[in-house]
């Protein structure tokens, strides 16, 4: 099989889909590997130490995606690459359809397998996703630090306190991959720190694993208007998997912070959990104000640190891209169930449920979707 890597062409996106490690494992495997020149540099990986890996290097995006079997990204694609989609494509990167909905009708309408990292699933957790969501986590507390300095609009606060001065408030709503490791940093930074969580049993594990470093409260809107309205610093960290995100801090919650306070939403690569989280921002401007609150809603947080975060990504993506380049994409969903929970969009349906009911598209499982693409050919 050919595998394409083309350049993250989003606002400093920095990480790239595939290391020189990668690149060898592929080639001992009997593949081609074309990455677009440049594609690695804002990771540290120069075009050389691609070739000593055994890759080929292409001068144009386009050629990229139109020589490739697989197209292995970062981030999802922008409207400018839409126009390299094809029918048999395969294309195995982060997608989060239920907040992109053009990008969804354009892989549905040119036929392209869509494997969405962040919806492989094993059990409860979502191997692709977790270790960007660490990166995430541990970023949104030393951000949303950043952001309570006056300088940078915020309060003037410093989180972890003084003697003889208040620490400040940190709650972070949903206490998953991303909740926990934001609590590691913001406990680290001395804050008084308070995680909300629907479930319960995940409210035990982590009053196992944090004890009285933290608070733990039950998610409700009564506890979530309180918390907010206390907190310096609230940090969205709700995910249910492939779905839009619950609006769980309302307008009336962000009006009652105080001023200056921060919301760092990273949960908005998938619409965002703060009802005036309205719309995405990047790395060259992240921040904007609404009722004097700053707000902090980048969707690519982990490019910030491409070094770490290609590296982390890439330990997790390969092993399922070499099973899909060895087996063929429809054999190796049909052995593997997590890379099967990946498949969002199949033979022009829309395959991952949550997704098909957000966007109002019929759900059709992937194997009936291939089934029909079969039959009709
Ligand atoms: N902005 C960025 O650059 C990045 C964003 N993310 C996003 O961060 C979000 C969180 O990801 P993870 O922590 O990996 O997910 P996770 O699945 O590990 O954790 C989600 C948590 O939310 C909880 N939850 C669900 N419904 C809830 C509710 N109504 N109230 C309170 N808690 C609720 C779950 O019980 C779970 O503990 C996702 O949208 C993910 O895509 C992840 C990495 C980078
Ligand atoms: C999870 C995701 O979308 C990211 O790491 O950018």
């Amino acid at each position: 099989m050919i595998i394409g890597v083309p350049k993250e062409i989003k606002n400093n996106e920095n990480r790239v889909a595939i290391t020189p490690a990668g690149v060898m494992s592929f080639v001992q495997a009997g593949h081609t590997v074309i990455i677009e020149k440049d594609a690695g540099i804002g990771s540290g990986f120069t075009n050389d130490d691609y070739i000593k890996a055994g890759a080929q290097i292409i001068d144009s995006a386009k050629d990229v995606w139109a020589q490739a079997d697989m197209v292995m990204k970062v981030k999802e694609p922008l409207p400018s690459e839409y126009d390299y989609f094809r029918s048999g494509l395969v294309l195995f990167t982060y997608l989060h359809l239920a907040a992109e909905p053009e990008l969804a009708r354009a892989l549905k309408e040119k036929g392209v397998t869509a494997i969405a990292y962040e919806t492989v699933q094993i059990g409860r957790t979502l191997p692709l996703l977790t270790p960007m969501s660490e990166v995430a986590g541990r970023m949104a507390a030393q951000i949303g630090a950043q952001f309570l300095e006056k300088p940078e609009g915020g309060k003037g606060i410093l989180l972890g306190g003084v003697p003889g001065v208040n620490r400040g408030k940190v709650t972070i709503i949903g206490g998953g991959v991303v909740g926990t490791n934001a609590a590691k940093v913001a406990i680290g930074l001395g804050a008084d720190v308070t995680i909300i969580d629907l479930s319960a049993d995940r409210l035990r594990e982590l009053d196992d694993i944090f004890g009285n470093q933290i608070k733990t409260l039950m998610s409700n809107p009564m506890n979530i208007a309180q918390a907010v309205a206390e907190s310096d610093l609230v940090i969205g960290a709700v995910l249910i998997p492939g779905a839009k995100a619950p609006k769980l801090v309302t307008e009336e919650m962000v009006k009652a912070m105080t001023p200056g306070s921060v919301i760092v939403d990273v949960a908005i690569d998938q619409g965002g959990i703060v009802e005036t989280s309205d719309h995405v921002t990047t790395h060259d401007n992240p921040t904007y104000v609404k009722h004097g609150v700053v707000h902090y809603a980048v969707a690519n947080m982990p490019g910030a640190v491409p070094r770490t975060s290609t590296i982390a990504l890439t330990n997790v993506t390969i092993p399922y891209a070499l099973q899909i380049a060895n087996k063929g994409v429809r054999q190796a969903i049909a052995d593997n169930p997590a890379l099967k929970l990946g498949v969002n969009v199949a033979a022009g349906e829309i395959t991952y449920e949550a997704v098909a009911r957000d966007l109002g598209y019929t759900y059709v499982p992937v194997d009936e979707a291939f089934g029909k693409q079969l039959m009709a050919n």
